[in-house]
């Protein structure tokens, strides 16, 4: 066999090959060579030739029994027999850290061959080294080549992986949207707007006071009992919309439930929330729906200045008061719950 046609096997850097054998194998004579200038050992199970990291400098050949080559880093250990020959690069290169870590894995001999005395093999049998080092390069060369390809597959991996990541977080942040808004009008949900209120606490007012606006639809049973159920939620997307348009781009604007919805606001006092709210009753009246005939909407608000965002409950329940305060006046009217 040509020196470079010997078969080249190294163990997959996953570890999925370990009981990979490397074809370094010496011919009889090859091994009866180098021998020669080696200093033969017997090794028991469990002896460790060299550590990693360890100043290398010697090579090793098995006459009998087997020894372990451990690299670590994800990669699968090499288990080489009678024939074989590991560490060679410490004769060929000199000093340098050794990559693996070596245990004699049964009882065994081995030949020793140290620099000087590889040095001295290159002057008795220069022909001899030169088919060695060119077959030991050649392996060296194709074990690297199979290293690269092993991790720019678990790159591909990687890469893969980090793409089913992100789509997996975007459909997060789609279902966490929907799970926040309300399916017939895409305002804010209840849940929508305690997180709000939760991420208000952190953020600067810039001048500017809290302040709620409840709204609520003014007989909107009788829309639904005149007009039908499609015909109320058709009044209620409608509305929704004002209510959108009346939040800027801080405020949330959101449905609490059934025919109840609110605006959180940031005002500078309490002429700019009455114009809000007073905006918002005009826009709500002046909605004509087709699905409701003749039949006209309107909407009561009760408003509210928010001491704390925290308190939610206390807030929630002053602008409620003003509400029914509203609705006692006879709807299409805002309060102030001061
Ligand atoms: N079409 C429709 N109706 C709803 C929806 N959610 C709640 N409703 C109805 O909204 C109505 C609310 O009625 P009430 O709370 O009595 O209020 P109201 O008739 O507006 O009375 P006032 O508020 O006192 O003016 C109920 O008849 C509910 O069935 C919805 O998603 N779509």
């Amino acid at each position: 066999m040509n020196p470079t046609d010997y078969p080249v096997h190294v163990a997959a850097a996953d570890g999925s090959d370990a009981d990979a054998r490397l074809p370094s194998q010496l011919s009889p004579d090859e091994f009866r060579v180098l021998a020669s200038v080696g200093v033969s050992r017997a090794v028991l199970p469990g002896e460790e030739l060299f550590k990693r990291g360890e100043d290398a400098q010697s090579m090793f050949l098995v006459d009998t029994g087997e020894v372990r080559l451990c690299f670590d880093d994800g990669l699968a250990d090499k288990l080489l027999g009678p024939g074989q020959y590991f560490g060679e690069l410490a004769v060929f290169i000199g000093r340098h850290q050794r990559f693996a870590r070596a245990v004699a894995e049964t009882p065994g001999v081995l030949y020793e061959i140290t620099q000087d005395a590889f040095q001295a093999l290159i002057d008795q049998e220069p022909a001899h080294v030169a088919r060695f080092m060119r077959r030991s390069f050649a392996y060296l060369v194709a074990g690297e080549h199979q290293l690269v390809q092993s991790l720019r597959r678990r790159n591909e991996d990687l890469l893969q992986t980090l793409d089913t990541l992100r789509q997996t977080r975007s459909e997060l942040t789609v279902a966490q949207q929907l799970v926040r808004s309300d399916d017939l009008t895409g305002l804010a949900n209840r849940r929508g707007l305690y997180r709000y209120l939760d991420e208000l606490g952190h953020q600067p007012l810039a001048g500017h006071r809290l302040a709620l606006l409840l709204v609520d639809i003014d007989h909107f049973k009788q829309i639904n009992d005149r007009s039908g159920h499609l015909a109320g939620d058709a009044a209620l997307r409608a509305i929704a919309e004002e209510v959108r348009r009346m939040a800027g781009p801080l405020e949330l604007p959101c449905r609490l439930g059934g025919d109840e919805f609110a605006l959180v606001l940031r005002v500078a006092d309490r002429g700019e929330l009455a114009n809000r709210a007073l905006g918002l009753l005009a826009a709500v009246r002046s909605l004509r729906l087709p699905s409701l005939g003749e039949s006209r909407l309107s909407v009561s608000v009760g408003g509210a200045f928010c001491a704390d965002p925290g308190g939610w409950a206390a807030w929630y329940s002053e602008a409620d008061r003003a509400l029914y305060a509203a609705k006692r006046q006879g709807g299409d009217a805002w309060r102030l719950d001061e």
